[in-house]
């Protein structure tokens, strides 16, 4: 195995004081960085798209249980540390330069996605790795560092404050779980709040949805979650008469409806 500098002295050598813009939060624990990369399972042989790598914490966690890394980074000044792991790792990895939100990598299916990201980038790929008709998808895991409280959005039950959205777009096709707890002060330099990282695996489409009436059905309903559905869904053509079909009481509101339930709004709707 490839003997590495520690992080800290790669950071200091290459000069990578983070950047704020970038939402640059580093992590130097290289325990926790192998717990991380152990959360998709076995990673030996498999295809592994890592999007914001930085100065290559997670990467090198990821090379080292044998993986074939794909890492996107927007940050140039960290190429170069990047570049030395490449060589440290031969034919494990390969960088792209770009934003995540618009590169195209040009893996084909199946690999597994592990990514710490600032915050706004992370839920956008997010929201994009779980929506449109195509399912399965390409990914085999999702294994990504969110803020607690946005983890707990994608997790949540039905009833609660954090469930919206988020929750059924993670939960109707997919099993989403936080697997661990990061504490703020593990990262340099430490953010506000805590961490978690969530995993996703994909599961059965359900027969006869369509995920874009799914999510007119979502927008609609929590677009006013304090509003009853007869309100929130009046836009919806079909949807007041659908929910009496479905013995769904219009009177409740979002917040109450299951994932099962949206589910089946959703295939009442579709043509
Ligand atoms: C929170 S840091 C994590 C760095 C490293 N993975 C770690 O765990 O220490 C986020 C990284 O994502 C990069 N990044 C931010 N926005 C990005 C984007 N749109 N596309 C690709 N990388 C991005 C930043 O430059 C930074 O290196």
């Amino acid at each position: 195995m490839a003997d590495l500098p520690p992080l800290r002295d790669v950071i200091n050598r290459h000069g990578l004081f983070a950047s704020k813009a970038l939402g640059q939060n580093f992590l130097f624990d290289e325990q926790l960085l192998d717990r991380i990369a152990a959360i998709p399972g076995k990673l030996k042989g498999e295809q592994v798209l890592e999007v914001g790598p930085g100065p290559g914490g997670l990467t090198r966690a990821l090379l080292r249980a044998g993986a074939q890394v794909t890492a996107i980074e927007m940050d140039r000044r960290c190429l170069p540390a990047l570049a030395e792991l490449a060589e440290a790792f031969p034919g494990q990895l390969r960088v792209i330069e770009g934003d995540a939100t618009k590169v195209d990598h040009g893996l084909e299916g199946p690999y597994h996605v592990v990514a710490n990201l600032p915050y706004n980038v992370g839920t956008a790929l997010f929201v994009g790795w779980l929506s449109g008709e195509g399912w399965p998808p390409q990914w085999a895991s999702l294994t990504l560092m969110f803020q607690l409280e946005v983890a707990q959005r994608i997790i949540a039950e039905a009833g609660s404050d954090a469930y919206g959205r988020l929750a059924v777009l993670a939960q109707w096709r997919s099993n989403a779980k936080i697997a661990m707890k990061v504490h703020r002060s593990a990262f340099t330099p430490p953010p506000k709040v805590m961490s978690a990282v969530v995993h996703v695996t994909p599961a059965a489409m359900p027969d006869g949805v369509s995920a874009r009436m799914l999510e007119r059905v979502t927008e609609a309903a929590f677009g006013q979650r304090r509003k009853m559905l007869r309100q929130s869904l009046k836009g919806l053509p079909g949807a007041l008469e659908a929910l009496e079909s479905l013995g769904i009481d219009p009177a409740r509101r979002a917040e109450t409806l299951s994932v099962a339930e949206f589910v089946s709004l959703a295939r009442a709707l579709t043509a």
